[in-house]
């Protein structure tokens, strides 16, 4: 078989209903699978478009049971997809450095002959034996669903991929896609469900575990070897009964807020899923956006307002150090793959629900031969706003300090396309095994700062995931 070309029907021209849509899908998909100038094997992904009436993705996704299933909001909430099932993938799990994982991802996606996003994420070290509750997730998971809603600027579309692997006739994948238009449910919502009782919260390190681990970090800072390190702490939730995790993203208080909502469930009960304000970077080509996000402040440590919270920040010395590890090293990590490098001078302060943070806006454009992701994922990954400098004494020492895996938390979690991608910091994540759910968030320790703020300024982090929990929202 030569190169096959990848192409797109749209069947509808005017918004339709749920039904409407997946009924002009599937009529376009029969014909075109019964069309004998087909069978050749021209084509590797057909995709198929059906523009929708007002649809909320998340509704729609709470509604399938069909796996995986997948969502992701973008900070603005102006880029939204929610994904089941899987026509194509791109999947590695071998423990080793993480630059072998995203070569691996850039290799499989060059080759595609499309410019269709595959959502996914991967671990924060890939070279850390993981806990048996991340075995679904992989060094590397990448995933284009086999359904999908995506509403971009509010102007929503049923998408269906039909992929042909290699080998495959054309009939048996064009079944399997109808197969799960059958299934989808175009109905109403049966309930949203709720979250049961929450029986025990334990902390892994313990706080007495915490203050002492600090100590001896803020010793290393004193005898010169290290700037900054980000240690993280494990929430370990357990509930009575097995739950479904999308109840977290459909109960979260905070719809207009500048979070991503990014949810990765390859299989029923067990997901990954973040609220992070926190990009790692966006390409198109060779344009690049990034940023540096660290330095914190809560409301509640203060009891005060918001404009009180952002004039603290921005005179905090300790902060302002804090984040300056991560402006520096984003500057220094792209002066050799970028030109134009447009980094802020002013740091501002960007305002969540409950947070502020410091933050600085970075814009540079890829040298030719380095607008790949795989070159801009080395050099970015991990900022020193979740790992620390020098980075890998400070993944040597996460690694040592921390008593539990990272496992994707604090990873690049996002979407990929040929041209194109977006990944933001799994931070403020949590991950789900049926009736137990782990919340992982860390804080930046430079030398100054104090182990108890540090794990209350966790706490604060993890406050909105905890309040969902406890439905006190
Ligand atoms: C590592 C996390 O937050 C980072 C991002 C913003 C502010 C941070 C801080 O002030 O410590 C952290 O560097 C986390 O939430 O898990
Ligand atoms: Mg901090």
């Amino acid at each position: 078989m030569s190169n096959p070309t990848d192409i797109s029907i749209s069947t509808s021209e005017h918004p339709v209903s749920l039904a409407g849509a997946a009924g002009s899908i599937k009529a376009s998909l029969s014909a075109f699978a019964s069309d004998e100038t087909h069978l050749c094997g021209k084509h590797r992904l057909i995709t198929f478009t059906a523009r929708l009436k007002e649809t909320d993705p998340l509704l729609w996704l709470q509604n399938q049971d069909i796996y995986p299933r997948i969502y992701w909001t973008n900070r603005e909430g102006t880029d939204i997809t929610a994904g089941i099932g899987k026509a194509d993938s791109i999947e590695y799990d071998h423990a080793g450095p993480n630059n072998h994982t995203f070569e691996y991802l850039q290799h499989h996606i060059e080759s595609k002959q499309h410019d269709e996003r595959y959502f996914g994420g991967c671990c924060f070290n890939n070279v850390q034996p993981r806990e048996e509750d991340w075995a679904p997730f992989k060094s590397l998971y990448f995933l284009l669903p086999q359904l999908q809603i995506t509403r971009q600027n509010d102007n929503p579309v049923l998408k269906a991929h039909l992929y042909v692997h290699d080998g495959e006739p054309l009939t048996a994948a064009a079944a399997r896609l109808l197969d799960t238009l059958e299934n989808m449910n175009t109905g109403k919502i049966a309930g949203e469900g709720t979250i049961p009782d929450l029986g025990t919260i334990s902390f892994s390190p313990s706080r007495e575990e915490w203050i002492t681990t600090c100590n001896k970090v803020l010793d290393t800072f004193n005898a010169g070897f290290m700037g900054k390190i980000i240690l993280a702490r494990r929430a370990q939730l357990e509930f009575s009964t097995p739950f479904s995790p999308l109840l977290f993203l459909l109960n979260y208080p905070f719809p207009e807020s500048s979070t991503y909502r990014y949810y990765f469930e390859p299989e029923p009960g067990r997901a990954f899923f973040s609220f992070t304000p926190e990009r790692l970077y966006r390409r198109d080509h060779d344009r690049l956006l990034t940023e540096a996000l660290a330095g914190t402040c809560s409301r509640e440590a203060l009891a005060e307002d918001t404009t009180d919270a952002c004039r603290h920040l921005l005179n905090s010395e300790k902060d302002i150090r804090e984040h300056r590890f991560v402006k520096d090293t984003i500057s220094k990590e792209l002066e050799p793959i970028c030109t134009d490098i447009d980094m802020e001078k002013q740091v501002r302060a960007l305002q969540l629900n409950n947070l502020v943070h410091l933050y600085t806006y970075c814009k540079a454009r890829l040298r030719p031969e380095c607008a790949s992701d795989a070159t801009v994922l080395e050099a970015l990954h991990p900022t020193p706003a979740v790992g620390g400098v020098p980075r890998d004494k400070a993944l040597q020492q996460i690694m040592d300090l921390e008593p539990f895996s990272r496992g994707w938390y604090a990873g690049p979690v996002g979407w990929i396309s040929r041209h194109a991608a977006e990944f933001a910091v799994g931070i403020r994540s949590a991950l789900a095994n049926r009736s137990t759910i782990y919340l992982f968030s860390g804080a930046g320790l430079v030398r100054g700062s104090n182990p108890a703020s540090e794990w209350d300024e966790v706490d604060h982090k993890i406050g909105d995931m905890l309040a969902i929990a406890r439905q006190t929202v």
